[in-house]
């Protein structure tokens, strides 16, 4: 896989970058591994707490800088960019200031003796993540893996090497040492002899199901521990006392965040047939208006796609949902012209026989449902191969409460979209994934959390 640098918005090649060697990821290896074996991942927290706090800082400093990175190698909003930038120094900042609360002993009540579980790093990680997020799909998994001592090498998707490149020196001049995290541009091939290496103890992948299943296959192999976090077909509950201008206004924003590239937005709009026909008509006339363009220019709402195959395949998932007897209700075609830039679309009449009623469409693609109740909600939302998030709108909360607890997925937000922070945990069940990124749960996947006891004397 050629590691390339197009930008989505003219489809123009602006930089090759080249593979790595065996020998590199040898070398990448191996630095790992020796920073493992020393004192700064076995030794005191602070001197890796204070990098974070360094990179967080660095970070800030060059915010514009690296958020029009982004934008022009993956095509999201420049406000969305920046966003993203202010994020990940967020993160940093999260756990440099609560890593060691997180990884201090935990005492336990126990008539055996004195008994406590210690935290500690278990070794080199891989992470191989996509590039929808480019900055903080690397983030969400450095930042814990540096506070609790796992030294990193990452594969990052082929289509965003300059965010990649960019990140790994960010890391270097915040002072994190050789070895600590290590960027590779490699093949799958090359991944999976990473995973199988006795060197390395973890992966941790986002992206495609197809994508996870071969690394956790591998790592199953290899009995390394691994978390994946895939794709979404999130619900958007719309229920019969929502305030329907405030559903209508978060549904647009979340289904076109990122293009509609993000596996926890909005894709599955489930509306009370009592509001259904206002709800869709607000609807449809907002996606209808949004300003389709330059994702550099403030004014735009909805910028490319992140590559011309991935609107070849929104292109062919929408005509098969057609021919499968889906309504087109709105839009349905990429827009012709320089760029990978894909309609503000809206399907509807999708029966349970139609593929798409299966399929995440990973785009501007919405899927409206009606519903008569409840029950019916939870029937349609949990009959889904993925569970990752969804969101709930109501102004009885309990109902909505009570909704967010029988909807199988990693998360449920109640009247507003599904989103990011780092103190909540990330993560979903199904073919979204297993494990959680974030929070004191993320820092918590890959330290060998140890029972001490000392026997009553
Ligand atoms: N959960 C999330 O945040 C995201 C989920 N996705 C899901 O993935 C789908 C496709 O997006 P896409 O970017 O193609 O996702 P992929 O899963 O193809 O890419 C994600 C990462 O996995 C790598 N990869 C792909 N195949 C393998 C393999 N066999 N062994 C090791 N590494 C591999 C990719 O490398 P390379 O780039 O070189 O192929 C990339 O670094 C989307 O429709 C969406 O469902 C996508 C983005 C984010
Ligand atoms: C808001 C951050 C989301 C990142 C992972 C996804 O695409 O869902």
């Amino acid at each position: 896989m050629a590691y390339r640098t197009i930008n989505p918005t003219t489809n123009k090649l602006v930089k090759t970058y080249p593979n790595h060697t065996d020998a590199d990821v040898e070398a990448a290896l191996d630095a790992a591994h020796k920073l493992y074996k020393s004192e700064w991942s076995k030794g005191p927290i602070q001197p890796r707490l204070k990098v974070l706090e360094r990179l967080a800082d660095l970070i800030d400093a060059r915010k514009e800088e690296l958020a029009r990175i982004a934008t022009v190698e993956m095509g999201k909003l420049i406000s969305d960019a920046r966003d993203e930038v202010w994020i990940i120094a967020e993160i940093a900042r999260y756990y440099a200031r609560n890593a060691e609360k997180f990884l201090a002993p935990t005492r336990i009540d126990s008539q055996l003796g004195d008994a406590w579980v210690e935290h500690h790093p278990i070794g080199v990680l891989l992470a191989v993540e996509p590039w929808n997020f480019p900055y903080y799909q690397l983030m969400r998994v450095f930042a814990p893996a540096l506070a609790a001592g796992n030294p990193v090498v990452a594969k990052h998707a082929s289509i965003v090497p300059h965010c990649a490149t960019v990140f790994e020196e960010l890391v270097n001049e915040a002072g994190a040492p050789k070895g600590a995290w290590t960027n590779l541009f490699i093949t799958s091939d090359q991944v999976a002899n990473i995973i199988a290496d006795e060197r390395v103890q973890g992966a941790a992948m986002t992206g495609s199901e197809g994508a996870g299943s071969a690394i956790a296959a591998q790592a199953g192999k290899y009995l390394k521990k691994s978390t994946l976090e895939m794709g979404g077909n999130d619900v958007f509950v719309v229920l019969d006392d929502a305030d329907i201008d405030k559903a209508v206004d978060i549904g647009v924003f979340s289904r076109l965040h990122i293009s509609g590239q993000e596996c926890i937005c909005a894709k599955r709009f489930v509306l009370h047939e009592s509001i259904a026909e206002t709800f869709l008509s607000r609807f449809t006339t907002a996606m209808a208006a949004v300003k389709i363009g330059d994702p550099l220019d403030e004014t735009t709402r909805l910028g490319p796609l992140s590559s011309a195959d991935a609107v070849k395949g929104l292109s062919g998932q929408v005509a098969r949902a057609i021919e499968h007897g889906a309504t087109l209700h709105l839009g349905g075609n990429a827009i012709e012209g320089e760029g990978n830039f894909f309609e503000p679309t809206i399907l509807t009449n999708i029966s349970r026989s139609n593929p798409a009623y299966f399929e995440e469409f990973f785009g501007p693609v919405a899927q409206v449902y009606v519903v008569k109740n409840d029950d019916e909600i939870v029937e349609l939302a949990n009959d889904s191969r993925y569970g990752l998030a969804g969101a709930v709108f109501s102004q009885n909360i309990e109902r909505a409460k009570a909704l967010a607890s029988r909807i199988a997925t990693g998360a449920i937000w109640i009247n507003t979209f599904a989103s990011t922070a780092p103190e909540l945990p990330f993560g979903g069940v199904k073919r979204s994934g297993y494990g959680r990124e974030l929070s004191e749960l993320g820092i918590k996947e890959f330290v060998n959390q140890k029972l001490v006891l000392v026997a009553k004397s």
